[in-house]
């Protein structure tokens, strides 16, 4: 029921005054006092009129009374001009005071989110949606409440007037009002409705503005001739937002033309009415002009109030993704009561009949998968695109829990460990890692933040990962910004010099377990045989686990594991698997062709 609609959504009002409260109190206490003097202000002044028209009217002449008349008419304006900029700086003030305090709740929420959060559009939409309306929504809603208070306080003033005068006037025009209430509660639903559905295809519009606006899809765009054929896109979802907009404008459109015919009409019926009684004495020239005044003020201040009643129920929608927003909670949590990490040097890591479909997958990654990650040991996994190596990693690490089975880090099922203590064991480069556009040093600190910068370890990593010679050739060594988003000094990084960077990051860590994700992709095959000499000296004394497609870095691996099928299918040294001539002999010998490198089995 539209009716309904409209009403449930005003239930955002006291939850907009919460968060205003929470935001600053003393503010708003300050933004309310000054608003309702805003609101009684124009009555009273328009009685002191009245005082001054009758003063003049009576014939008294320029006496003391009237000087003190239009002296308080004239305190009373300054005090309106006075409050209302008073009002403007604490509202401005309150409002950059909402806005951080949601981006950093948006901020802190989002970062303690699963993954799996992720995973599905409309959650994703909802985030990037609340956090792009952040900027200007709560803005809004503090501007429609503040000018909506301000203007029924008005109204409720003038009615007074009205009715000290004549009681039957009010009567008429609240009835008169009707038209106008009855419009702006339906445009409120119509207008909530139209974006409602709009959402959908506004968020498709708004993903190929974001593509055409974004510096990295920019090199794509050009190459590929693609701008028009994404504004064709853009265009055909815009095209269905805005032709519904302007259906809900133009239905709500008529009938506030209705209503402000109405209104209009009655208030002028109710003036002519007002200057009968003043032409026949029954009232003086004073009332008719503060009746006057009053007649107009009540219908203007009434319907600016509805309409932004109608825009804060508009705003308001912000409030529904928010709130769809702060109900993700965790599901990856710490346990209630967990037990100590153990203090072993080293960590061996048992998968036990794991199975794991991510969210919204058609098909499981794993049904039942178990394998050994030796303690000490230099293990690589190897296996096809697809297969399930990245996700082996993921479920290592905690970013997702499986379905089935259960992970043991000596002996114990890792989800009985605290989750951030679990996580600092693990050195990792992602085959996705972050290129951070901070300076080259703040590039690697980032990989423990919870410590002192270790300048000895920061060296130390940066020669393992060989991005020492990085940092060297940048012109202001580690002070050096990577990338050019903020600073035009920013130096713009190569695919595999950024790689080494991100290599130092995980190395830097100095953790206990380190997992590399194809560390060498974007290497060069000098950097990759270096990577490869200093393999050992990188994982001496750890549990290691790495990924890779280039064969030949896997050698200096203790053992090596091909995962195929959502299996472990081999397990062995690289001598043994080429022995035994089954699946990773078949991938060595393929890799090892393309090379022209003749492989015959030990
Ligand atoms: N976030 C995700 N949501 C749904 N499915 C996913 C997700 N990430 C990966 N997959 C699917 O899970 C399977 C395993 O992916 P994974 O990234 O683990 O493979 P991989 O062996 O690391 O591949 P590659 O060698 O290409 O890096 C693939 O079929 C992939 O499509």
């Amino acid at each position: 029921m539209p009716m309904q609609k409209g009403l449930a959504a005003l239930r955002v009002v006291p939850k907009a005054l919460r968060l205003l409260r929470d935001a600053g109190a003393s503010h708003l206490y300050v933004v309310f006092a000054l608003t309702i003097l805003q609101g009684l202000l124009p009555p009273a002044m328009g009685y002191f009129g009245k005082l001054i028209v009758d003063h003049l009217a009576s014939g008294r002449g320029a006496t003391a009374g009237l000087w003190a008349l239009v002296g308080a008419e004239g305190l009373l304006a300054v005090a309106l001009a006075v409050a209302f900029q008073l009002s403007n700086i604490y509202q401005a003030v309150l409002r950059e005071r909402l806005w951080q305090m949601l981006s950093i709740q948006v901020c802190q929420h989002a970062s303690q989110l699963d993954l799996d959060f992720f995973e599905v559009p409309q959650n994703y939409d909802a985030l990037t949606k609340a956090n792009r309306e952040l900027g200007f929504r709560p803005m809004m809603m503090v501007l429609n409440l503040v000018t909506a208070l301000q203007q029924t306080i008005s109204v409720a003033g003038f009615v007074l007037v009205i009715l000290a005068f004549q009681p039957l006037l009010v009567v008429a025009i609240l009835i008169a009002l009707v038209p106008a209430a009855l419009a702006a509660r339906d445009s409120g639903h119509i207008t909530f409705t139209s974006y409602d559905v709009s959402t959908a295809d506004g968020r498709r519009a708004a993903y190929f503005d974001g593509l055409m606006m974004s510096d990295g899809a920019a090199k794509e765009l050009r190459l590929f001739d693609l701008a028009p054929w994404l504004l064709a896109q853009r265009q055909q979802y815009a095209v269905r937002v805005i032709k519904r907009r302007l259906r809900a404008a133009w239905v709500t459109g008529k009938s506030f033309v209705t209503a402000a015919a109405v209104s209009a009409g009655a208030q002028y019926l109710a003036l002519a009415f007002v200057a009968y009684q003043a032409a026949t004495g029954r009232i003086t020239l004073g009332d008719f002009t503060l009746l006057a005044a009053a007649l107009v003020a009540v219908r203007h201040n009434l319907s600016l109030a509805l309409a932004n009643l109608g825009e804060l129920l508009e705003n308001s929608l912000f409030f529904s993704d928010l709130d769809r927003f702060f109900d993700f909670s965790p599901k990856i949590r710490p346990p209630a009561t967990p037990r100590p990490l153990p203090s072993s040097e080293e960590y061996q890591f048992v998968f036990e009949n794991v199975g794991f479909t991510y969210t919204g997958a058609s098909r499981p990654v794993f049904e039942s998968l178990s394998f050994e990650l030796r303690g000490g040991e230099a293990t690589a996994l190897v296996g096809v695109n697809g297969a399930g190596k990245t996700t082996i990693v993921k479920l290592l690490t905690r970013l997702y829990d499986p379905q089935q089975g259960r992970i043991l880090l000596n002996g114990v099922d890792i989800r009985e460990f605290p989750l951030e203590q679990y996580r600092a064991i693990f050195g990792v480069i992602l085959q996705d890692f972050v290129r951070y556009h901070l300076t080259a040093r703040e590039n690697i600190l980032v990989a423990k933040v919870s410590a002192n910068p270790d300048d000895r370890r920061l060296e130390e990593a940066a020669r393992l990962a060989k991005a020492d010679s990085v940092i060297k050739s940048l012109p202001m060594g580690w002070g050096t910004m990577l990338g050019r988003q903020f600073d035009e000094q920013g130096q713009a990084l190569s695919g595999g010099q950024w790689q080494r960077i991100a290599l130092a990051r995980a190395l830097y860590r100095d953790a206990p377990v380190l997992i590399l994700d194809e560390p060498t992709a974007g290497l060069d095959a000098e950097a990759e045989a270096e990577l490869f000499l200093a393999y050992r000296e990188l994982t001496r004394g750890k549990t290691s686990l790495l990924i890779t497609h280039r064969l030949n870095t896997v050698r200096m691996a203790d053992r090596i594991l091909v995962l195929e099928g959502g299996k472990i299918v081999e397990d062995g040294s690289h001598q043994e698997l080429l022995r035994k001539g089954g699946r990773y002999y078949e991938l060595f010998t393929a890799q090892a062709s393309t090379y022209g490198a003749e492989v015959t089995k030990p």
